[in-house]
């Protein structure tokens, strides 16, 4: 019940709200009466709260809930990604700002044996004049889950990004502004007198700096049971890094690692099979973990707002290395990494 009413607030549903509130002061309360100004109170500020900020974006409210006391933190968070991309749908849905190359991905997606391991999808749906994709959330069946983000592949830029950088070059300010806070030394004497870089070059640079170059993904952020949430893996580039980041993540837990290990074994041999993975390059895409004290431990694909449909009869095997034209994305290759490296974290004998 507790968990139905943050669930409520967080997501919006006044209505699932008030009953959840009611019901559970109700068989905590002495009175009724006690009961009632108590639910009025709460109801009050929920209002006040929505009316104030109608279209609330839901990475900071991990950090707020008016239901603290009761000792459960709201089950939504964004690691990463563009901020106010999210809306929240109906209980256990969500609302993605619409992207037509996301929308025609997942689409096929339903129909092709990757369907277990990506969101369900349910089309398109417009609220407040702004279309969305509409996606299941992947916390939903999770209590106060422990969530991490690995953005696969050894190239985070589209082909397509890198001619129009050469055909249109568009200096990046805030690009700039971003590399310089991470290592003030990064930029050249040109992009210095420039104040701006180009994105493949700053995609390039944020490559290199992780693992994606040298293991083909890189940890975007993790969040973690206790509500610490880390999104300072711009430097998080060798193994020892990476191996350290993830025992952190499942905090030393040997089984959780183990059923993780297995889901991405299962999903690599999917992802060989599948006819959407062979004829598309999947670019900027992540892998999400999710686990949570009882032991269930998951891990779906998300973020197709940059995989493309390769122009046939090309097709894809996504351990190649990359060079310009071939579309190949090194997304089997990171798999494979980041496979070997939960496999070299536990015991032998597994
Ligand atoms: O992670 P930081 O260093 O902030 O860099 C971001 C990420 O690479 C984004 O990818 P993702 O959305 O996968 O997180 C990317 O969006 P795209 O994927 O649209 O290229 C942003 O490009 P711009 O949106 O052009 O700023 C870029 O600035
Ligand atoms: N279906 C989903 N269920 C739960 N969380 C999600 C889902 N999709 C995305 N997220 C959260 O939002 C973050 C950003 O998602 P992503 O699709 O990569 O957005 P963007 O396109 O803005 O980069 C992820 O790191 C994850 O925390």
């Amino acid at each position: 019940m507790e968990r139905r009413m943050l669930v409520a607030v967080s997501f919006g549903e006044p209505v699932l709200m008030a009953r959840s509130v009611w019901d559970w002061l109700h068989s905590h309360l002495p009175s009724v009466s006690v009961c009632a100004c108590v639910s009025a109170g709460l109801l009050l500020h929920y209002c006040s709260v929505c009316q104030t900020k109608q279209w609330q974006k839901l990475k900071t409210m991990v950090h707020w809930s008016p239901f603290v006391s009761l000792n459960k933190r709201y089950p939504w968070v964004q690691l990463a990604g563009h901020a106010g991309n999210f809306q929240a749908g109906e209980y256990g849905r969500l609302l993605k700002r619409y992207c037509e190359c996301e929308q025609l991905c997942l689409s096929k997606l339903m129909g092709d044996i990757l369907r277990p391991y990506v969101p369900g999808y349910y089309g398109v749906v417009q609220r407040d004049e702004q279309d969305y994709n509409l996606m299941d959330d992947l916390l939903a069946d999770f209590d106060s889950p422990s969530i991490m983000d690995c953005k696969m592949g050894s190239r985070t830029y589209l082909a397509e990004e890198l001619l129009k950088a050469r055909e249109r070059p568009r200096l990046r300010r805030d690009m700039y502004e971003k590399m310089v806070a991470v290592d003030p030394g990064a930029p050249t004497d040109q992009e210095r007198a420039q104040q701006g870089i180009l994105k493949p070059r700053y995609m390039q640079w944020r490559e290199t700096l992780s693992s994606t170059a040298t293991l083909g993904f890189r940890i975007e952020g993790i969040k973690r049971a206790d509500g610490t949430c880390n999104t300072n893996f711009k430097k998080t580039k060798h193994r020892e890094q990476v191996m350290q980041a993830l025992g952190d993540f499942v905090d030393g837990n040997i089984q959780i690692l183990k059923v993780y290990l297995q889901r991405l074994e299962e999903l690599r041999s999917v992802l060989e099979k599948s006819q959407f993975f062979r004829t598309h390059e999947v670019v900027g895409s992540s892998l999400l973990f999710v686990h949570d004290a009882s032991g269930q431990a998951r891990v779906w694909m998300i973020d197709f707002g940059k995989t493309v449909p390769l122009p046939a009869p090309l097709t894809l095997d996504h351990r190649t290395p990359w060079i310009e034209g071939n579309c190949e994305d090194g997304y089997l290759w990171g798999l494979d990494n980041l496979i070997d490296i939960l496999s070299t974290m536990l015991p032998p004998s597994r």
